[in-house]
C-alpha cells in the first residue's frame, strides 16, 4: 500500500519571513502539531515541537524570558525537512520515519509540490493493519486449500473431496446393496527417499507415483490423497479377489516404471498397499482395516498388497 492512499491533504501554512506568534496561534487553533512553511506549494522547512523547545532554550540562554514578538518563522523554523515521495510503500516510509525520528512527514509528488502529511502513529497503525489483513487472508488461502476438490502436488482428488465421496459411497452401497472396496496405499521408505534426493525431487516422485496409478487404475475408481505420502482408492462395484487384482496391478506397475530409490531394499521405489473388500459399519471402519492391512504389509516386508 502507497502512503497517498493514507495521507492527510495538507498545504502550506506560512511563509518564511511572516510573524512566528501568528503561525503558533494558527497550530494552536488547528490542532496542529507542526507548521509546513514554504511559498506555493513548495516546502522551504517545518515547525515541529523540538524547534519550539530549542526556540525557548535560546532565548532562556540570552536571558529573554519571552521570545520577541518580531520572531519570524524562517527563525524557528528548521530546512529542508526530510520528505516522502507519495508513491512510497507504508512499509518503507514507516522504517524512514523510525529510522530518523520523525513524528511527521510531509508528503509530495513528482514535481516536489506538497501534498500532504504524515504521522509516524498512522504509518504505525496502517501497518498492523496490513499485517492482521495479511493473516486473515493467509487463514482463509489455508481454509480454502483444505475445501478444495483436487490435491495440488499430485493432481488427484484432495482429503476433502475424499471425505465428501467416501460417504456418498457408504450411503449408496447401503441403498443398492453394492459393494466397494477401500485401498490404502503407501510409498515404502519414502523418508529415506526425501533424505536422500531431497524434498523436491521427493514431490517429483510422489507425482510419478500418482501419474502411474491413474493410468492403471479402473475407470470407475477414484483416487486420493489421504495424507503425506498416502493414496487412498475408492473401488467401486468390485469384490475382494478383484481388489486384490486391481490393487496388485498399481503395485507391480510402480515397481517396474523404475523410479531409483538406493534408500529401499530393490534400489527401487515401491508401495505396500492395505485394502478393505469387506462391508464394514462406516466408510471410517472401512478406512481403519484398510490402514490395519496396511501396516500389516509394512511388518511382512512391503512391496505387497494385503
Ligand atoms: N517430498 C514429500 N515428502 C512427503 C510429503 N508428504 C509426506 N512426506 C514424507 O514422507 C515421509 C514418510 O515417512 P514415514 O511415515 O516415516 O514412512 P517411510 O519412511 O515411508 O517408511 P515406511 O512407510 O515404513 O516404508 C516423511 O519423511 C514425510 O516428510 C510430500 O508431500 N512431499
Amino acid at each position: 500500500m502507497k502512503i497517498k492512499s493514507i495521507m492527510v491533504p495538507a498545504k502550506i501554512n506560512a511563509a518564511p519571513e511572516s510573524n512566528f506568534k501568528q503561525l503558533l496561534n494558527e497550530m494552536l487553533v488547528n490542532n496542529h502539531s507542526c507548521g509546513l512553511i514554504g511559498y506555493g506549494s513548495k516546502l522551504h522547512g517545518m515547525v515541529v515541537a523540538r524547534d519550539i523547545m530549542l526556540m525557548c532554550q535560546q532565548s532562556f540562554n540570552n536571558e529573554n524570558c519571552f521570545p520577541s514578538p518580531e520572531l519570524t518563522v524562517a527563525d524557528v523554523m528548521h530546512s529542508k525537512p526530510f520528505c516522502l515521495h507519495q508513491d512510497t510503500s507504508v512499509y518503507e516510509a514507516l522504517v524512514t520515519a523510525k529510522v530518523n525520528q520523525l513524528k511527521n512527514l510531509p508528503v509530495v509528488d513528482d514535481d516536489d509540490n506538497l501534498v500532504g502529511i504524515i504521522s509516524q502513529t498512522e504509518l504505525l497503525n496502517t501497518y498492523i493493519d496490513l499485517m492482521d489483513l495479511d493473516q486473515a487472508l493467509r487463514k482463509t488461502n489455508k481454509k480454502l486449500e483444505s475445501l478444495a476438490l483436487e490435491d495440488a502436488l499430485m493432481k488427484i482428488g484432495s482429503r476433502h473431496a475424499m471425505e465428501i465421496d467416501l460417504k456418498y459411497k457408504q450411503a449408496e452401497a447401503k441403498r443398492n446393496k453394492s459393494s466397494y472396496a477401500i485401498a490404502l496405499i503407501d510409498v515404502d521408505f519414502f523418508k529415506n527417499y526425501n533424505d536422500h534426493y531431497g524434498h523436491q525431487l521427493g514431490d517429483k516422485a510422489l507425482q510419478s507415483v500418482a501419474k502411474i496409478i491413474k493410468k492403471v487404475k479402473r475407470k470407475s475408481d477414484r483416487v486420493y490423497r489421504y495424507g503425506g505420502e498416502e493414496i487412498l482408492i475408492i473401488m467401486n462395484d468390485i469384490e475382494q479377489e478383484g481388489a486384490h487384482l486391481a490393487a496388485e496391478r498399481i503395485r507391480a506397475a510402480i515397481e517396474q516404471a523404475n523410479i531409483e530409490h538406493l534408500g529401499s531394499k530393490l534400489n527401487v521405489l515401491t508401495v505396500s498397499i492395505g485394502l478393505c473388500s469387506q462391508k464394514a459399519g462406516s466408510w471410517k471402519d472401512m478406512v481403519k482395516l484398510a490402514d490395519l492391512a496396511l501396516y500389516k504389509a509394512k511388518q511382512e516386508g512391503r512391496n505387497r498388497v494385503l
